[in-house]
């Protein structure tokens, strides 16, 4: 484990925006913090950098106390409010930066240059901040965010004002850091993009952590034994022993089936083929990231923690 949160707290006057949350986060994967509007995932983070300090719990970093002063330098965070200095030139205010987090001179200028060309943004070196769009402001925040390598990048809604091009740009460059084994956290409200890039999620709501699992794990949990079959004519008869059906399409043409308790997929299959109908295509239907985000976060679902992690 690269990072453990044990019995995290966080009150603030009229409110407990973190309320006993543990977690751990493994080393080299993608981790995805997820909650809607004030569920407390700032605060969270603002723990684990160090910005504030938890009223209650602790902060393990690579089996340590977290120690500010010491480890910050092995964290890359991008914060949704982004701090670049306006008035400097683009360039120079990457190296700067780099500068900043401990890089001798050549490195930080040799790393900007490397990670500029493959972002195409050579061409903005002697452009100041003010003149770039928010998505290509965007872009350099991420540069710097990530440059020096930290071990832990922590990357609130990364892809906010990028187009698709960027956004996969991005998303590759996620991936290759984590490849090259730094940890990655990453908080976000759009779902699908976690469903495309992390390996472990955990979601917390109101203060407090309602699921942890991976999102294999998580998705399988949910699911509602749905499947989609696939014909090259719409049967006759849909009614058949150990599935109902819960949907139809007559265009494609394709049915949406809920297999019943103790049934297989084969009761379809076999119902159907003794129909003779001709099958085109058979799947499951897996509930997506945000319908459940919608389902826990709406419901009442008690917590739900997976111990294991299968990636
Ligand atoms: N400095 C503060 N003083 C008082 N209350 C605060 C402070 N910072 C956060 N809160 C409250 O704590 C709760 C959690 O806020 P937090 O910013 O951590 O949520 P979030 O999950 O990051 O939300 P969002 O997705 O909207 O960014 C909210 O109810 C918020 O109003």
């Amino acid at each position: 484990m690269l990072l453990e949160l044990r019995h995290l707290k966080k009150h603030y006057a009229t409110q407990k925006a973190v309320d006993d949350i543990s977690f751990s986060v493994q080393k080299g994967g993608i981790f995805g913090l997820l909650g809607p509007n004030g569920a407390g995932k700032t605060t969270l983070i603002r723990m684990i950098t160090g910005i504030i300090l938890p009223d209650e719990g602790s902060v393990i970093f690579d089996g340590r106390p977290f120690d500010p002063a010491k480890d910050i330098a092995q964290i890359g965070y991008m914060p949704e409010e982004r701090g670049l200095y306006k008035k400097m030139k683009i360039g120079e205010q990457a190296v700067y930066l780099a500068r900043l987090r401990g890089l001798g001179r050549d490195e930080a200028y040799r790393l900007t240059r490397e990670w500029f060309t493959r972002l195409e943004m050579q061409s903005w070196w002697n452009k100041k901040v003010e003149d770039l769009s928010k998505g290509m402001s965007q872009k350099l925040q991420f540069v710097t965010t990530v440059l020096h390598r930290p071990r832990l990048i922590i990357l609130d809604e990364p892809f906010s004002g990028l187009d698709p091009v960027n956004a996969n740009v991005i998303k590759e460059e996620i991936f290759r850091l984590a490849q090259e084994g730094s940890t990655i956290i990453f908080s976000t409200h759009r779902m699908e993009q976690v469903e495309e890039i992390c390996d472990h999620i955990v979601l917390v709501n109101k203060g407090q952590k309602i699921l942890d699992g991976s999102v294999r794990e998580v998705k399988q949990y949910y699911k509602e034994h749905l499947y989609r079959v696939g014909f090259e004519r719409m049967p006759a008869v849909l009614e058949g022993p150990g599935f109902a059906v819960v949907g139809a399409d007559t265009k494609s043409p394709t049915l949406t089936v809920r297999i019943d308790d103790g049934f297989t997929p084969n009761a379809v299959l076999q119902f159907f083929i003794s129909q003779g109908a001709e099958l085109r295509s058979f799947n499951e239907q897996l509930p997506t990231l945000n319908e459940i985000f919608i389902r826990l976060v709406e419901g009442t679902s008690p917590a739900r923690s997976f111990q294991t992690f299968t990636v």
